[in-house]
This record gives C-alpha cells, sequence and structure tokens, in this order.
C-alpha cells in the first residue's frame, strides 16, 4: 500500500462519570485520531490512549504527539507497506512509546482491511461473532454509590463487574459487595496500589473468591508479584507490568501472573497484540481485552481483537453509552444481553460520526507522506 497522507485530531471528550482509580481521577479525556489515508483515497482510523499525565505508564498525550509528528511519521515516508504486519519492526528503531506507535498501527491496519475489503476481526484471526462485555467501576464517594451502580449494571445483564481497590477502599468494600452480590464474577484491580510489604494483608484476598486481582504491585515488580502469586490462591492478572510478549514471558517463567491483560496500547499495536494472545493461548494461559476509556475508534479495536479465540474472559469493553454522552462512531457500540457484536463490515466496522468529532475537536493537522 501507498500511503499519502496521515491526519492528526486532536479531541476532548468529557466522560459521562469521573474515573477514579488508586493513582488519579480522569474526568475527560483528550486524545489523538490517527487517520491514515491511501492513493484512492481509502481512509484508515486509529486512536491514541494515553492520558494527560503519566500516572498509567510514561506516556501521556503530549508524548503521543511529540512520537508521532517527530519519530514515526517520518519512518512512513517513502515506504512501501505491503502487510500492517511490518509496522512493528519499521518503528522498532523508536523505543517504546507503546501507545503512540499503536495508534499509527491501527490505523493501517483498519486501512489494510479495508483496500482488502476484510472486517479487521477476521483479518486478526478472531472467530467470535459476539463478544462478552464487562464493566470497570471508579472508586466512589460511598460504598452505597458503587453498590448502586454494581446493580444497574447487573440488572443490564453485565456478565462480571471489575472494581477498583486502595488501601482503605478494599477488604471491607469486597465484603460489601459480597454480601450484595454473592455469585457476581467480580474482580478487583489496584493499579499498584500495594508492595511486597503487604503481602501478608493481601492474602485477605482469597476470601472473595475474586476472579483475580490485577495489578497489585508496581510495573517492574516481577519477582514480588511472583512471591504474592505463591502465597495466594487468588489468581494475580498484569496490567501495567506488560508492554511486550518479553515481558508475558519473563511473567509466565517466573510464575508472576496466572492471567493476562492486553491492552493494544499498552503493547505497542495490534501485532504485538495477537503475538501476546498466540502465546498464551498455545499455553492455556487466559487472556481479555483491557479498556483505557477508550472513544469509538480505540474500542472497535479493542472489539476486533477481542473476538480471537483465547480472549475467553469478558474484558473492559463496555457499551459507548457508559462513557459518552455522544460516540465518535456510528452506529454507537451497544451491548445487549451482557454482549457485543462483532461488526461484520470492512475495517473496524463502524463509520465515522463526523458531526460528533467536529465537536471535540480542538485541533487537527495534515503530514503529506
Ligand atoms: O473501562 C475501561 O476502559 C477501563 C477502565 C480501567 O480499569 C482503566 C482505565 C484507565 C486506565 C487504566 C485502567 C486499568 O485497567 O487499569
Ligand atoms: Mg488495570
Amino acid at each position: 500500500m501507498k500511503l499519502t497522507e496521515i491526519r492528526l485530531q486532536r479531541l476532548k471528550m468529557k466522560l459521562n462519570n469521573p474515573f477514579r482509580n488508586s493513582i488519579s481521577a480522569v474526568n475527560a479525556k483528550e486524545l489523538y485520531i490517527i487517520t491514515a489515508i491511501d492513493e484512492a483515497g481509502i481512509e484508515g482510523y486509529g486512536e491514541t490512549v494515553a492520558f494527560d499525565t503519566p500516572w498509567y505508564t510514561e506516556e501521556t498525550v503530549a508524548t503521543n504527539r511529540m512520537a508521532i509528528e517527530s519519530w514515526l511519521i517520518p519512518l512512513l515516508r517513502e515506504k512501501t507497506i505491503s502487510h500492517p504486519e511490518e509496522i512493528t519492526e519499521l518503528f522498532s528503531v523508536v523505543k517504546r512509546n507503546q501507545m503512540a506507535k499503536a495508534a499509527v498501527e491501527e490505523a493501517i491496519w483498519d486501512l489494510y482491511a479495508k483496500q482488502t475489503e476484510t472486517p479487521l476481526y477476521q483479518l486478526l484471526g478472531g472467530n467470535r461473532t459476539k463478544i462478552a462485555a464487562g464493566i470497570s467501576l471508579g472508586i466512589e464517594p460511598d460504598v452505597k454509590d458503587l453498590l448502586k451502580k454494581i446493580e444497574q449494571k447487573v440488572i443490564a445483564g453485565c456478565p462480571r463487574v471489575k472494581v477498583k481497590i486502595k488501601k482503605g477502599w478494599d477488604m471491607d468494600i469486597l465484603r460489601e459487595i459480597r454480601r450484595h452480590f454473592p455469585t457476581l464474577p467480580l474482580m478487583a484491580d489496584a493499579n499498584s496500589a500495594y508492595c511486597i510489604r503487604d503481602l501478608d494483608y493481601l492474602r485477605q484476598l482469597d476470601e472473595f473468591d475474586l476472579m483475580m486481582i490485577e495489578q497489585p504491585f508496581e510495573d517492574g515488580d516481577f519477582a514480588d508479584h511472583a512471591q504474592l502469586q505463591r502465597a495466594i490462591k487468588t489468581p494475580v492478572c498484569l496490567d501495567e507490568s506488560i508492554h511486550s510478549l518479553q515481558d508475558v514471558r519473563t511473567a509466565l517463567e517466573l510464575g508472576s501472573c496466572k492471567v493476562i491483560n492486553i491492552k493494544i496500547g499498552r503493547v505497542g499495536g495490534l501485532a504485538e497484540a495477537k503475538k501476546i494472545h498466540d502465546y498464551c493461548f498455545a499455553r492455556n494461559i487466559p487472556v481479555w481485552c483491557g479498556g483505557m476509556l477508550e472513544a469509538g475508534i480505540g474500542r472497535a479495536h479493542n472489539i476486533a481483537l477481542a473476538s480471537l479465540p483465547g480472549f475467553t474472559l469478558p474484558g473492559d469493553i463496555g457499551g459507548s453509552a457508559h462513557y459518552w454522552k455522544k460516540d465518535i462512531i456510528h452506529p454507537e457500540v451497544v451491548v445487549t444481553n451482557g454482549e457485543i457484536t462483532v461488526p461484520k463490515s470492512p475495517g473496524i466496522g463502524y463509520e465515522i460520526d463526523r458531526d460528533a468529532i467536529r465537536k471535540y475537536l480542538i485541533e487537527e493537522q495534515i503530514f503529506p507522506l
């Protein structure tokens, strides 16, 4: 394929509900929509997922912009790409900057899928027609607010609920949730709120019959996570620790976790996400698709990825209306009986809602290639 142009559009979108975790509160999201355009005028879309500040990983909206403009777009100049799987290698001269790379790579996957008139999910090797939705609930002012939100989601048919925990909002909250919802498929995400000194304290997690505990310790603490996993029955799942297939190998060989959360942005793109999926699938390690409070384009890519056979657990993929008053795709993502139908039209399978984009747009720039 020959790319003629990359378009960057910076959007600012207000979340329906502020999202609080152990470190940060997100009220609104700024993001870049990346559009890759070919000689025939076909457009492919990607979305950056970093936040305003580097609380989740080191990347931010500003570093995404700098990496894309200064290093990634120049790498695309005068290149003929025959398959999107070549992008990982092409971008490998730039270290890390996974979310920047992933957004550009997503746009090229979508473009390639449209050029070949194939749904993206099929191109990736997906075989599900529907995927299970899942919801992630932040830290609330009061446990009653959280219980009310869980109840709404359970009534709507949500197949699993994830809650955020931190010191002072953990065992008592989980006990209270279990008192009201004894059999609900439930998991907890700590976003690194604990450290190895809390090992004895964390043994209490085994009381709550959780599907897993997500990222209890810091990013690089593979050895400490392994020690925890040996001490508790609750499966440990790694999120922030996993930037590549190599990290997955380290985690599994050390016994740091039993489950992997795959996020396209965190691992540098769909090709690496698929490699991680294939590696885990061959070893019977369950994976699920994490979320970054995406707008519609990022969500569409997540849905395509989650259609692969190894995504056996519901991910953090909710309907558009859970996050936004108005999403930027048409139709919006809807959850019916706890499931999302994987779209079958070429590429990501959703149209861009240009009016919505215009409403959220704060900056636009075109880079000819
Ligand atoms: O609903 C979503 O998109 C995911 C919610 C979520 O848990 C999350 C949101 C932003 C950043 C990190 C995380 C996380 O999985 O740790
Ligand atoms: Mg997480």
